[in-house]
């Protein structure tokens, strides 16, 4: 059997007056019009903090500072192996845009679980909803 690919993604989990940045993906993508955090692939010679840097400045337009990691999932999609970590993020200059995605969203920890989530984001999402009165920004 072949195996499947890994792929090495990070994502932002970036809050501002207490609600978190949540982003949907096009229709035309892969797991189509599921919501995510900012983020994407880890590329070589990379540190998941600068491939975070790096993603947020591309698909966002603006500058974060990162924290703390939130969360480590591994997911087994179709098309490959997931290894999702979420960073908590500040934002230090501009403020996001839409780019790639279609639609985003600032939602309370709360109000996370409304929205259906990329399956390999459920343990961030699940971790941060119970810890509601914990963001660091
Ligand atoms: N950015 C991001 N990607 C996620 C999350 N959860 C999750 O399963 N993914 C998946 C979707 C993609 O398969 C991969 C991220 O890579 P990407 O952002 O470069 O992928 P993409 O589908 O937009 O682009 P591509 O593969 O067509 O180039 O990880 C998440 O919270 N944020």
């Amino acid at each position: 059997m072949e195996s499947k690919k890994n792929i090495h993604v990070v994502g932002a989990v970036i809050t501002l007056n207490g609600k978190i940045l949540c982003a949907q993906r096009g229709f035309e993508k892969a797991l189509p019009g599921l919501w995510e955090f900012p983020g994407g692939k880890i590329e070589q010679g990379e540190t998941p903090q600068s491939a975070l840097q790096r993603e947020i400045q591309e698909e966002m337009h603006c500058e974060i500072e990162i924290g703390e990691q939130v969360e480590h999932t591994v997911y087994e999609y179709d098309f490959g192996i997931v290894h999702l970590t979420t960073f908590y993020c500040r934002l230090v200059k501009g403020t996001p845009v839409l780019t790639e995605h279609i639609a985003i969203n600032w939602l309370a920890p709360a109000e996370l679980e409304q929205l259906e989530w990329a399956p390999a984001d459920i343990p961030a999402i699940e971790k941060l909803a119970r810890n509601s009165e914990q963001l660091p920004y």
